[in-house]
């Protein structure tokens, strides 16, 4: 009886409380014409020849295509409003699919069809985001009902959201995230998918590294969400002594542990309702990890010392500067957790691969800090501009913040110049003899940035830039001929192409001599 419960239960995705939500409201909405709802099938058999396809096309609760696996992604750019996925015999495909579905429309409930009813699978299944674990033979009224549920659920969802006038990705047009900047198409993708899994309670993993802006957009997320009303609880992992890490987490009952002098609710707690952000999971050491995999599995969570938990509903947003992956296989981060963690996976390019943007965050940090400060906006000199657009950055926007934060606290002047810039970037202003290599400099980046100064301070005189750099001026041609730079058949002077190289700024390194 029990294991019957468990299997009932995990063929259920997300357990009873979901189902039974689903099923109100579709009671509430049940005259509401559903026929312009788009159901995805995926069938390892062309159309024609399945069965399932056919007696979905006959229903009219809903418009039903059909497609083979390869297809998916294809069809995933059009509507879709709930996927049913049946692979056959072979459960792999299907999870493979769930990710990718996952991944690209993560707010579209994901109902898995199988032929095994193995329990392992299941589990795997429900780990990686799936709505439903069906095990066939499927009996059509059922499948209908929950179909609709769904479909109601998510149509009262939208309804909600355009009342609001919150997210309306689904519906093809796009709301951006306000507190962020990003104008580079590959902002521009995870904005849009940022926005899409908003709308859903699904675990999510921010990866990038520090100052990308990991936090931001985990508040991004929480503030277009159904949960926005309720509280943002944050905590971050690597700050937060390992012995009070549980404690900070779950809770703790006074006396629990010595220095326990009150009881004390715990962030998971405090989040209720709402969303918790984890950053630097990585950092989480193994046996937290364990605890951790089981409040987001059953929505539980034990205080410290105590042996009644509590039932938590919240939303958990995870963040890490680490591969994961990578700490998965040296055995320092459980592969279940990251699983869990992973059903979406967001990923924050560092700045440097995304400088398009620099100009507009710069306007954007120039017009925000002017106003704290109460001053007027000042112009940028065009050297300045470009050394900004240049620089590496390896601490990402927080380094681009503060540095701008730095130059109009301390110049009042109307334009700020190279000279402007914080000592600690030295503006390429070294003294004799110097060179800072910030930390997170590529070898490849640091070679190239030795050539454009150099070149820079003999005003593109490759002969004597060669010359200053210890290799001849061949090499000196070849390298720049490789960065597409076109050669100067002058061998010396100053050719438009050099010129502008040598005005390029290349963060705080300098040969000067
Ligand atoms: N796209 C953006 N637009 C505007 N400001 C941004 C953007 N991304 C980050 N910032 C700003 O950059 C700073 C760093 O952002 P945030 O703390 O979110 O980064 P993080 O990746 O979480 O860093 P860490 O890993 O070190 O905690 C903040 O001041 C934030 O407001």
């Amino acid at each position: 009886m029990l294991k019957e419960t468990i299997l009932c239960a995990i063929l259920h995705g997300t357990g009873f409380a979901k189902l039974k939500s689903n099923v109100s409201l579709f009671r509430r909405g049940e005259n509401k014409n559903m026929s312009n709802n788009h159901l995805l099938l995926i069938s390892e058999e062309q159309s024609s020849d399945s069965k399932i396809y056919n007696w979905f096309s006959k229903q009219d609760f809903c418009q039903t295509q059909c497609c083979v696996p390869s297809e998916v992604s294809q069809h995933l750019e059009q509507r879709v409003d709930l996927i049913l996925c049946d692979t056959g015999e072979d459960v792999s495909i299907s999870l493979e699919l769930l990710y990718l579905g996952k991944q690209q429309a993560p707010e579209v409930p994901f109902l898995i069809v199988s032929q095994t009813s193995d329990v392992a699978t299941a589990v795997a299944a429900m780990k990686q985001g799936a709505d439903e674990f069906l095990v066939k033979p499927l009996q059509p009224e059922s499948l209908v009902k929950l179909i609709k549920g769904y479909l109601q659920a998510r149509q009262s969802r939208v309804a909600v959201e355009e009342q609001h006038g919150s997210s309306t990705a689904r519906l093809g047009r796009y709301v951006g995230f306000e507190t962020m900047v990003g104008a580079t198409q590959v902002m521009q993708q995870l904005f849009e998918r940022a926005q899409r899994v908003a709308d859903t309670d699904s675990t999510v993993l921010i990866t990038g590294e520090s100052g990308t802006g990991k936090e931001l957009l985990a508040e991004a997320i929480h503030r277009n969400s159904l949960r926005a009303e309720h509280p943002f609880v944050t905590i971050n992992m690597a700050a937060v002594p390992e012995h009070l890490v549980e404690s900070e987490l779950f809770g703790h009952v006074k006396g629990s542990f010595t220095d326990a002098s009150e009881s004390r609710v715990g962030r998971f707690e405090a989040a209720h309702g709402g969303t918790l952000f984890i950053d630097e999971i990585g950092d989480f050491k193994l046996e937290s990890q364990a605890r951790l995999l089981r409040v987001l599995e059953n929505h539980r969570v034990t205080l410290i010392g105590s042996n009644r938990d509590r039932e938590v509903d919240v939303r958990v947003i995870a963040a890490t500067s680490h591969p994961l992956q990578q700490m998965v296989q040296t055995g320092d981060f459980r592969e279940d957790l990251f699983y869990r963690l992973n059903v979406v996976n967001l990923a924050l390019p560092p700045l440097r691969e995304r400088r398009d943007d620099i100009p507009v965050l710069v306007n954007f940090f120039l017009t925000q800090l002017c106003q704290d400060l109460k001053r007027d906006v000042p112009q940028l000199d065009p050297e300045l501009e470009a050394w900004l657009r240049n620089g590496h950055w390896p601490g990402n926007i927080r380094q681009l913040r503060n540095c701008l934060e730095s130059m109009l606290v301390l110049s009042r002047e109307e334009v700020l110049t190279l000279a402007d810039l914080p000592e600690m970037m030295n503006g390429g202003q070294l003294a004799a003899g110097q060179i800072a290599i910030p930390a997170g400099t590529r070898l490849e980046d640091l070679e190239r940035t030795a050539i454009e100064q150099t070149l820079k301070r003999y005003r593109g005189n490759r002969t004597q830039s060669a010359r200053s750099l210890g290799v001849s001026v061949r090499t000196l041609q070849r390298k720049l001929k490789a960065w597409g730079v076109m050669s100067d058949s002058r061998g010396n002077g100053q050719s438009e192409e050099t010129a502008k190289l040598g005005l390029q700024g290349s963060g705080t390194i300098s040969t000067s001599r």
